[in-house]
Order: C-alpha cells, then structure tokens, then sequence
C-alpha cells in the first residue's frame, strides 16, 4: 500500500501519530466514513510508541473497524511512524460495562422484541440520543456549507438552481428533489446549503439534516424502545427534511416502511423533502418499487465530476477562504491532475497549503508538483495484478498462494473472484492473461467473476464498500 504522508519526527510522534494518522484517513476515506467510524476513536499510545491502543464504543463497531480499516490504519502508522505500529482495538471502558444488543450500542433492559427488523444487525452511525429528549431539536446542519461557498459550474448548474428553488420555496416546487451523482461531488453541500438558506429566512423552520444510515439507526432505536410515537413526532413535523445517500436503504424493509410513512405525512402537509443517493431513482438496488416511484416524482437532477474551469474556479475559491491567494496556473496545473473529484482537489489543496506554510515558500507550480508528488507519481503508477493479489488476500486475510490455488472454499474462491474482479477493473490485461495469472485459469473463469461481482456489487451494499475499500487502497 502506498501513503502518501511524511514520516512524524520521532519526538513528538507519541502525541502526534494519531491526529497525523487522522489526517490521512480523512483525506483517503469518504467523509461520511471518515465521521461514523474513525471520527469518534480516542487513541493511546505506548510509551515506547511500538502499540497504539483505539478505544471502540462496542463490540460491533470494534469488529466492523478491524475488518474494514485495520489493515489501513496499520499501514498508516508505519509510513508515518517509520516503522511498524502494533494497532490494538480494545473497548471503551464506560461501554464495556453494558452489554450492547444493537448495531448502535444501546443496551436493552426489557425482553427482546420477538423480531427485531433486519436492520438491527446492519451497521448504524454511532448513538444519538435526539429522538429520546424531543425537546431539544438539532437541526445537525453544517453553517459553512452554504450556496456562497458552492462554486457554479457546468456540472452542478441544475441541482443548484433547483436546490435553491426550493431553499425559497419550500413544499412549492420540485418536491421531492432527488440530487444523485458519484462521490465527493458536492451532494451532502447542497443539501446543507438549502437547510442552511431557509433558516436565514425563517428561523423558526423545522429543518433535519440526516444521513440515511442514522435514520436506519433511529428506526431501530424506536422499535428497541418502543417508542414510534416520539419517532414519528419528531419526524413527521418537520418543514425540510434532507436525507443524505438513501441508497443506504437497500434492504432495509422496516426502515422503507418508516420512511414511506414519513415521506408520505410530509409531502400531505406541503413539507420539503430534498434526498440524494449515488445512483438515479430508478438505479436504486432493493428499494421497494411503490419508494422508488416516490423518490422520482417530484425533479430528480444529476451531480457531474466538475469539469476543468470549475476545478480551477473551485481551487482559487478555496485558497482565498483559507486566506491563501492561489496563482491561476497553480490552479490550471492542480486541476489538470487532479480530476475524479471536489473533495480530492480539497485534499491536493490542503498539501499545498501546509507545504507552502511549513517551507515558507510561495505557491508555484514547482512547489505543487513538491508536496503532490506523491499523488502524481500514483497516477503515473500502474496498478499490478501481483499487486492486487496481495492487498485482497491481506483484506481477507488468505494466503496469496490461494490466488493461484486450485482450493474452492467459499472463504477462499470468493476472494480470489473480487481480486480477479478487481483485475480487469484496475489494470488493461485481458481475461486470458488475468486467467494465466491466476493460476492458469481458462478466461471463462475469469468472465464468471468478474460478471458475479459487478452483479452483486449493485445489490450489497457491504461487498461494495468493501470493494470501495480496496479500489482506495490500491490507488494509493
Ligand atoms: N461546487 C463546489 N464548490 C465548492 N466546494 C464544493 C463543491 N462541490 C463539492 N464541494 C466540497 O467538496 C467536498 C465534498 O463534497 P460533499 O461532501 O458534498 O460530496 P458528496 O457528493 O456528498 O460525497 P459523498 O457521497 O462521498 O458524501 C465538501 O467539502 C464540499 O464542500
């Protein structure tokens, strides 16, 4: 695996490697991951920094951390460390105490439901008491994400001129509207900006921002505590509710249910509903159809990846906000290489900053290319198939012999199909030479996988982050 960070000078790295590790991480994970999972970790590091120590609120959280971002995080502290970093997940001592029954860390003191829904087992964002204590109501709103601060372009041009709409108009117009688009595209800024732009005009509106998997999360609490009555107060007297990535749905029967309640009792009083997702309506993976027609009848727009005037535009803006003044051809020179999206160009811009502050040196394209040579020798870099091998079979935790091995377990030839998967993703080898690779297997082999996996990666939600996991991993 390759980081792109400087080695922490050995005398502060106790104090250090955490916050420096952090710093990596929220550069290389989607925010949304970064604020669930890593966010809330508090570390401890050992006198003689060879361990680090992450307290985890519960078991489930501790497990889904290991699986998911052990290996990352190891790694990590080795290249900022210099040398290899024993990580070690142990429990919050507070947490320890109660034994947690859901995914999100409450205790239940009253029998078990009969039949929790299915939901209880998937990944929920961490605690929130909100719903309990319906007096006090967060809007969860981030005030720096507002229509100022989103740079116009081409590829955004519709979803804002549309989110704006509704900022002014809410329960009018476009309801509900439906923003999908790829990662990092300014999805999640939109939908502040519109909370954020209506409070300015009626202070008293009742604005929610949340992310689909907290949803999830309260529909467990509710059923856990018996408590839908205080769910559906909270949630269907609302004016603007905004609700973050729904593609978490998937599968999620009871979740679907609560939310078509919630949706149908906001849209009959005339409340705004704004949601966004990684795929169009119609592209959602088990969403019930009577959800899926609801969710596009209202405007449904796209996010395109930004295209070269606006990664400028949105380079320069983001410089002067941080009080720094970019060179145009700085810009031009940033933008050209660093293309997928908005939060790697914010990433890109972060380094140069730091670089530029930390030398005392000003911004130029040949100090660019200094604190970004790491990423730009990545993307010169090809991904190899030996490479891909090894970091699946780390994943997984195979042997990268059972690559190439004739063994047919499940625990194995499942791997071994999203490392060959992965393959003919990431690298320009044929089917007949990824076959040979892997262990001389007949190109229909490789077909088979590769079909399987893009097949299933549209329906679990689990496998595709997981793929999403290693696609980071293996881009540096
Ligand atoms: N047009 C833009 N102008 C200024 N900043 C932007 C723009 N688009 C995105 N950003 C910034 O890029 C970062 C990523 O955007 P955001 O979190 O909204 O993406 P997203 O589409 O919700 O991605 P994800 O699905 O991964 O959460 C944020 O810091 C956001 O403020």
């Amino acid at each position: 695996m390759h980081i792109e960070v400087s080695a922490v000078p050995a005398a502060d790295t106790g104090a250090a490697l955490w916050p420096a590790c952090l710093d990596v991480l929220a550069q290389q994970l989607p925010q949304q991951q970064f604020n669930t999972w890593i966010k809330p970790l508090s570390a401890r590091v050992a006198a003689d920094q060879s361990k680090l120590t992450l307290y985890v609120g519960n078991r489930f959280k501790l497990d889904w951390i290991r699986a998911q971002y052990g290996t990352r995080i190891a790694a990590i502290l080795e290249s900022l460390h210099g040398q290899p970093v024993h990580v070690e997940l142990a429990l919050a001592p507070r947490v320890a105490l109660v034994k947690p029954t859901f995914s999100d860390g409450s205790s239940v003191r009253d029998p078990a439901p009969m039949a929790p829904p299915a939901e209880a087992a998937a990944p929920a964002q961490p605690a929130d008491d909100d719903q309990s204590s319906p007096g006090a109501f967060r809007n969860r709103l981030n005030s720096a994400l507002t229509f100022d601060t989103l740079v116009e372009g081409s590829a955004n041009r519709m979803a804002r001129a549309a989110a704006l709409h509704v900022a002014g108009a809410p329960g009018q117009l476009y309801n509900p509207l439906f923003i999908y688009g790829g990662v990092g595209l300014g999805k999640t800024h939109l939908m502040h900006a519109v909370g954020n732009k209506l409070l300015v005009a009626r202070a008293d509106a009742k604005v929610l921002y949340i992310h689909a998997e907290q949803f999830v999360s309260d529909v467990v609490k509710a059923y856990q505590r018996k408590t839908f009555d205080q769910f559906k107060d909270r949630y269907h007297s609302l004016d603007l509710l905004l609700i973050d990535d729904v593609q978490f749905f998937a599968n999620k029967e009871r979740t679907q249910e609560e939310f078509f309640n919630a949706f149908e009792a906001l849209l009959a009083k005339k409340s705004h509903i704004v949601m966004t997702s990684d795929t169009y309506p119609k592209g959602l993976a088990d969403i019930h159809e009577r959800l899926v027609s609801r969710f596009d009848s209202g405007l449904t727009v796209a996010l395109e990846p930004p295209e070269l005037e606006m990664r400028v535009a949105i380079l320069v803006s983001k410089a002067a906000a941080e009080g720094a003044e970019m060179p145009e051809e700085v810009a031009f020179f940033v933008a050209k290489n660093v293309r997928s999206n908005v939060r790697e160009l914010e990433g890109a811009l972060r380094k140069i900053l730091a670089y530029s502050r930390f030398n005392q040196k000003e911004i130029s394209i040949a100090l660019a290319k200094e604190a970004l040579r790491d990423l730009l020798s990545i993307q010169n870099r090809q991904i190899s198939v030996e490479n891909i091998q090894k970091t699946v079979a780390d994943y997984y935790k195979i042997k990268v012999s059972d690559m190439y091995s004739k063994k047919r377990p499940a625990s194995i030839a499942r791997p071994r199909q999203i490392a060959m998967y992965l393959a003919k993703e990431l690298t320009q080898k044929s089917l007949p030479e990824i076959g040979e690779l892997f262990g001389g297997r007949d190109h229909t082999t490789v077909l088979h996988a590769v079909r399987k996996i893009a097949g299933e990666r549209q329906q679990l939600t689990e496998l595709n982050q997981q793929l999403h996991v290693l696609e980071q991993t293996l881009k540096g």
